[in-house]
């Protein structure tokens, strides 16, 4: 005891100092962890939510709209729908905001493949889960009972245009004018209300928007739009129960690595669904390869010709993976 006082007496101001110090650092502590547990409540909160947000092109009537009302909107609970002025739109906040889907066009039977989607797909965050086929009937709409000779001004979003081109070389008059979605074009159109002006839209458009159907049917034959559902989940499981899988491989232009890729697929009979080649013009300049194939093979045999791909390439980047269970697929 009398070893302590002496102790005490001496060091008396380190330990009123040391004291003080400690119990600076648990205030912090205490007030970190309140924090952190606030934090915590909330993400957990915000993840349990139940709400799914779909992304797609907009305004209302767009064909992108009509595919969600008969692909998503009855099949999957608490879905929201949210529509975006373009296409970027609705990538970006795809990938930034929590359970979050989007919907776009990727590929037409008479346009072809819609180049702008997956340029944005190369650089997106974003990955694609199932793909849905439906028929596109256009229509040529007017806010007037008009006759066709009168219009000078035809709206439309730019695949239309060329879905339904063997129609419009008929009318040598007509000027065409892009807008973002057909939508917007039928929007415009009634808001015009002139003689003058006309738009390519849908039946379902047309009733949203109080627009007379001049003609029925204007687009070349068989008109299908591909659409792709993608998430920013990487959903894939251990299983590798897909159907098919999607790569981006990246190259330096001028090296014929492309070509060498493909005859690995051909040796490894990989069956080759889809091949899209894009160059991209930044500071070195590059090529893209998109690769849709059928997953025919398990995960070591596929790791090993993964690896013989990487030493041809930049980089790959997986963007896609497709259940064989269609029926019973899962969003979450
Ligand atoms: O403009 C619309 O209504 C859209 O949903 C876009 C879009 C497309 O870009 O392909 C979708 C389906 C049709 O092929 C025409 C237009």
């Amino acid at each position: 005891m009398f070893f302590l006082k002496i102790l005490y007496k001496k060091f008396k101001y380190y330990f009123i100092y040391f004291f003080y110090i400690l119990y600076f650092y648990f205030k912090k502590y205490k007030k970190n962890y309140k924090k952190k547990n606030i934090v915590n409540k909330f993400k957990k909160k915000y993840n349990k939510s139940k709400i799914l947000n779909f992304f797609l092109l907009g305004p209302k009537g767009s064909y992108s709209n009509i595919a969600y009302i008969k692909y998503i909107k009855n099949k999957y609970k608490n879905n929201v729908l949210k529509l975006c002025y373009n296409f970027k739109e609705i990538i970006i906040k795809t990938e930034n905001i929590n359970k979050s889907f989007a919907l776009l066009p990727i590929e037409n039977t008479n346009s072809g493949s819609i180049y702008e989607i997956y340029d944005l797909l190369i650089n997106s965050k974003l990955y694609i889960l199932k793909e849905f086929n439906m028929k596109i009937n256009h229509c040529l709409l007017s806010s007037k009972k008009n006759n066709i000779n009168k219009i000078i001004f035809l709206y439309s979003h730019s695949q239309p245009f060329q879905q339904c081109s063997n129609f419009i070389k008929k009318f040598s008059k007509l000027n065409l004018i892009n807008t973002n979605s057909t939508s917007t074009a039928m929007k415009i159109i009634s808001k015009i209300n002139s003689f003058s002006v006309a738009a390519i839209g849908s039946k379902n458009g047309a009733k949203l928007y109080n627009l007379f159907i001049l003609r029925k049917n204007i687009n070349n034959y068989n008109n299908i739009t591909k659409f792709i559902l993608l998430s920013n989940k990487n959903l894939i499981t251990k299983n590798f129960d897909y159907k098919f899988i999607i790569l981006i491989i990246n190259f330096n232009k001028n090296n014929n690595k492309i070509i060498n890729i493909i005859i690995l697929f051909n040796k490894n009979n990989i069956i080759i669904n889809k091949l899209e080649y894009r160059i991209f013009k930044n500071f070195k300049s590059q090529e893209v390869l998109y690769i849709n194939f059928k997953n025919n093979f398990n995960f070591i045999k596929f790791k090993k010709i993964l690896d013989k791909i990487k030493k041809k390439s930049n980089y790959i980047k997986f963007i896609g993976y497709y259940k064989i269970n269609k029926k019973n697929f899962k969003l979450l």
